[in-house]
């Protein structure tokens, strides 16, 4: 209580003081001087320390008459002595620890400041125990001082005490670890911290050493996520100046660096490449698509088909954006739904009957009655098929038994239908018998009808139908669907902050990169960096995952060349995705100006521009991508973009599907030379035609002397506008009926499209190999290109022998970077975005192009193939598929392949078993000497030559062949 007032009232004379005076009370002032004492104190004894001289006279030395050497007098040497004698070397720090003892002791403090005991005391101990134990450790460790023990009296006698219980080792271990406790006791300063510090300066030295010696110091870059002002006001001020509408800057950075009183700062300004115009599809097109009754015309046999030109239909485009909900909601809105068809085009006088029926949810009606009616419909009116009335058709006489009972029970009133059952009772036998035939036949009718009516369902794929042949002379753009508009909205500030934050994320990790420009395009954005000299661009490379994260993409992909620039390219997948349909390319100039008819639409490439390439000069591609990555769409356009191009006269297919869904839509257009193949047995015939077709252009190439296909239509079209048609000159005699030779026609390309190669691999093996290399080696002249696409990217499905002679490739999403080298040499396939997201590798080039794959939906495919199938009918070749394997069929160069090699020992084996009549394997093992394997291949050639039987039931073969004569 009193200290507390006591205080109080100092303090309060003190404030008034220091106000009026500003000067040191008396107890300050005492303070000072004894610290002003304290000092002097120290550097006189620092001086007579160091100009202590042994010959002066002292406390334990004796001398006369000579002059006192010590720069503190005979007081210096007394002291210097003394000190010496009790400390040894130990009393040079003794100034030092003298003024800073006085400064502890005499520094100014707040009056109210309590003095802590226990923290004196301590550091006192502190002190007493690191100078007792410095001068034992002194005195161990250090040599004598003139005649004075080094770690003094102090030391001698700690050492005397330890050193026979503790030895030299053990006496200055215990001394470094009091002097260690002393230390702390003193100091308050934690050995742990101590040890942390030197942990993290020597880490941090051997960085900084590493750094140097890498020569990658300036390297390290921050992130410059801060407004340019923050970084170079004098910049910044020019640019201000330069041009006053540029943006502000949003800070991504998390720190406020703005305040409403600053300027806003300027943001540097990334060149930004806006993609090009939108090719406009006419208005005379989009409207030709709504009112365009060339595809729907000739479907109108079938019920669905035909729709009712008044009433207001959404445009295609919408049904096709529009959801199966939406659609849904619209068909029941407009009753569109297949019983309207029905009503729709039946006579109105059974629409009440078709309403009943319909209420009907289970057929308690009986089943002859309801027959009769149906056949009362129909013969009505034979032009239109229910097929509704299948439903009722096929049951069965049980079921009609059955259904009596229920008949009676019946709450259908349909007498209305002039059926009167009661007067088949009473009919007379023959009449009964005529009924009879006449149900019979009528039911036939029906039944018959009914089937009709099930294949016509227009759920189905229609075969045969009669479409009018369109008016123009090639499929028209507006069969594809085009989007009327299309959100193509770049957010400039967007790209910026990304730019930002793409060298912000690269300097993180320790590379200097610029972006210098950007173009934004339909699916990913290209940012081009410049990379600071020195930096590697593998470095990025290796870096793309982790950027990927960093920057939260779905994959990043570095293109480590850019033809033409000496920058990287970085390309981040957009946040929302534009299709890029097959309209968009099949209208760009790209496409139409180009005149070969073997023309194919890839995509668009990163900036939007149509990319396009043509076949006959690839002149093979080898599409391969994992299940769901776009390649059947891929396969669809560039079929496509063909029958876009070319009559059947330019270009004919051959299609391969295994899947029996991809390429059959294609049945039944002009352009096949054979039916869709789904046999993987027939493939193997269609690639022999081809290589067989492939030399038998070859020799007619060059009995014309031309180079190739293009050449020899050439001439064929001068020799004939010259009046000279040609003859076909491999002609013979009774390879035809005909007279004299045949005039040479025009050969067309030949496509052979393969959807799923590796099942063929698998199904046939080497020889479709063999014929594929064969084809692809050769073919080109020939005017014969092959499409192989594949999910499995694998080395035995894309072997050597095939990839050496496929110089093309087209490689969507893969899974592996394995597989992306498999396909392309090279990596980056792995990064790709799916949905048709590929990466083309032109013939000849070692640089990849990404592009966005064209989009052609099942109704695209449709419409363009229904559009070709009213233009003509197919020519198949039926040699194609069904050509037989025989050897009077084998290609120059091919062998059987049953043809194995004979053995060597064959003719010895024959020898062998003809003469002692016994044809078993082992037989053949113990007399040749040879492994089972070979044996057994020996006797299964037997086998086949006709010299051996094949094995009876016990195994044992029974000799064929005549035993031979002997003398
Ligand atoms: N160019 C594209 N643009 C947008 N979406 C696409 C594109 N290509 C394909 N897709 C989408 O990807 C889906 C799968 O495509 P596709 O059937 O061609 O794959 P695939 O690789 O042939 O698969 P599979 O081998 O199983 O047949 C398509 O249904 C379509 O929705």
């Amino acid at each position: 209580m009193f200290k507390e007032n006591k205080n109080k009232v100092e303090t309060i004379i003190k404030t008034s003081e220091e106000f009026d005076s500003g000067r040191l009370d008396g107890i300050q002032r005492l303070k000072e001087c004894g610290l002003i004492l304290a000092v002097l104190a120290s550097i006189l004894l620092a001086v007579a320390l160091f100009t202590f001289s042994p010959a002066d006279p002292s406390w334990s030395q004796t001398a006369w008459g000579s002059d006192i050497q010590n720069g503190g007098g005979i007081v210096g040497a007394w002291v210097a002595d003394t000190l010496f004698f009790v400390f040894g070397s130990l009393a040079y720090p003794l100034p030092i620890i003298l003024t800073a003892g006085a400064w502890v002791v005499f520094r100014k403090r707040r009056e109210d400041e309590s003095i802590d005991l226990m923290l004196w005391g301590t550091r006192v101990l502190g002190l007493v125990v690191l100078l007792l134990t410095s001068c034992g450790l002194a005195d161990i460790n250090f040599d004598d001082i003139w005649y004075f023990s080094s770690g003094g009296v102090v030391g001698d006698v700690l050492t005397s005490l330890a050193l026979p219980t503790l030895n030299v080792l053990g006496t200055t271990l215990a001394l470094l670890f009091f002097w260690g406790a002393g230390f702390t006791l003193l100091t308050g300063i934690s050995w742990l911290s101590i040890v942390e510090r030197l942990g993290d300066s020597s880490i941090a030295g051997l960085h900084w050493v590493l750094n140097r010696m890498r020569g990658e110091k300036d390297e390290i870059v921050e992130p410059q996520l801060t407004p340019p002002s923050l970084i170079d006001p004098i910049q910044t001020k020019a640019l201000e100046s330069a041009d006053e509408t540029l943006d502000s800057v949003e800070s991504i950075s998390a720190i406020p660096l703005e305040t409403e009183n600053e300027p806003q700062p300027a943001a540097r300004r990334f060149n930004i490449h806006m993609p090009k115009e939108e090719p406009v599809i006419s208005s005379k097109v989009e409207a030709k698509v709504e009112t365009d009754e060339s595809f729907s015309a000739p479907l109108s046999p079938a019920p669905n088909y035909d729709y009712d030109e008044d009433e207001e239909l959404p445009p295609r485009s919408k049904q096709l954006s529009a959801t199966i909900e939406e659609l849904d909601m619209v068909a029941r809105e407009s009753d569109d739904f297949a019983q309207d068809d029905v009503t729709s085009s039946a006579e109105p006088a059974h629409d009440g009957f078709m309403d009943q029926i319909d209420v009907v949810d289970e057929p308690p009606v009986d089943a002859r009655q309801l027959e009769n009616v149906v056949n009362n419909v129909e013969l009505e009116d034979d032009s239109h098929i229910e097929p509704t009335i299948s439903n009722f058709d096929v049951l069965d006489d049980d079921d009609e038994d059955d259904w009596q009972p229920q008949s009676a029970q019946s709450e259908y009133d349909i007498d209305d239908y002039d059926y009167e059952d009661e007067d088949s009772d009473e009919a007379d036998s023959d009449e009964a018998e005529q009924d009879k035939d006449l149900t019979a036949f009528q039911s036939l009718v029906s039944e018959a009808q009914a089937n009709m009516a099930g294949q016509q369902n227009p759920f189905l794929m229609q075969k045969d139908v009669n479409l009018p042949k369109p008016a123009e002379p090639m499929p028209t753009l507006e069969l594809l669907y085009h989007p009327e508009k299309r959100e193509n909205f770049i957010d400039r500030a967007a790209l910026e902050e990304i730019a930002r934050l793409v060298e912000a994320k690269l300097a993180d990790y320790k590379i200097q990169a610029e972006v210098v420009d950007i173009f934004p395009g339909p699916v990913i954005t290209r940012f081009e960096l410049d990379l600071a000299p020195g930096v590697k661009v593998s470095r990025i490379s290796s870096l793309s995952m982790d950027l990927a994260r960093s920057l939260s993409a779905m994959a990043v992909r570095v293109v480590e060349v850019i033809p033409g620039k000496p920058y990287v390219g970085l390309e981040l997948p957009n946040m929302s995705r534009q299709t890029v349909y097959l309209s968009d390319v099949i209208s760009s100039p790209q496409f139409k100006e180009s005149k070969s008819p073997t023309t194919i639409v890839l995509g668009q490439d990163i900036a939007g521009e149509a990319v396009v390439a043509d076949l006959a000069k690839m002149p093979h591609v080898l599409v391969a991508g994992t299940t769901g990555s776009g390649k059947s769409v891929g396969v669809n356009v560039m079929i496509l973009s063909m029958l876009y191009k070319s009559t059947p006269e330019d270009v004919r297919f051959i299609m391969i599907d295994p899947k029996m869904l991809e390429l059959s839509i294609y049945e039944g257009i002009p352009h096949l030379l054979a039916e869709v193949v789904t046999d993987m047995k027939d493939a193997s015939n269609a690639l022999r035609w081809c290589v067989g077709e492939m030399e038998r252009r070859y020799k007619l190439m060059s009995v014309l002397g031309v180079r190739n296909i293009k050449g020899f239509n050439d001439k064929l079209k001068m020799a004939a506008e010259a009046g000279h048609p040609i003859h076909d000159p491999l002609w013979k005699e009774g390879d035809s009926m005909d007279a004299e030779a045949p005039l040479l026609e025009k050969l067309p390309y030949i496509v052979v499209v393969v959807d799923e190669f590796a099942d063929l691999m698998m199904v046939v093996g080497k020889k479709v190999e063999e014929l594929i290399a064969r084809l692809a080696q050769k073919a080109r002249a020939a005017g014969i290109h092959l499409i192989l696409a594949t999910q499995r990217p694998s080395v035995d499905v894309i072997t050597g022998l095939i990839k050496a002679n496929i110089p093309t490739r087209v490689a969507f999403t893969v899974s592996t970077k394995t597989d992306s080298r498999t396909i392309l040499d090279q990596g980056g396939a792995e990064s790709l975005l799916g949905m048709g997201d590929m990466l083309y590798l032109p013939p000849g080039s070692s640089h990849t192009i990404r592009v966005h794959g064209a989009f052609a939906s099942d109704d695209d495919v449709h419409a363009v193939v229904n559009n070709w199938k009213a233009r003509g009918k197919p020519n198949y070749i039926s040699d194609i598929i069904s050509g037989d394997q025989s050897p009077e069929m084998m290609l120059p160069g091919e062998r059987m392949e049953s043809d194995e090699e004979v053995d060597p020992l064959f003719d010895q084996v024959v020898e062998h078993v003809v003469e002692t009549r016994r044809g078993s394997v082992s037989g053949v093992q113990r007399r040749f000497k040879i492994g089972y394997n070979r044996a057994a291949r020996i006797v299964e050639q037997l086998e086949a030559q006709g010299i051996v039987s094949a094995p009876g039931h016990n195994g044992n073969r029974e000799v064929l062949s005549p035993a031979p004569i002997r003398d």
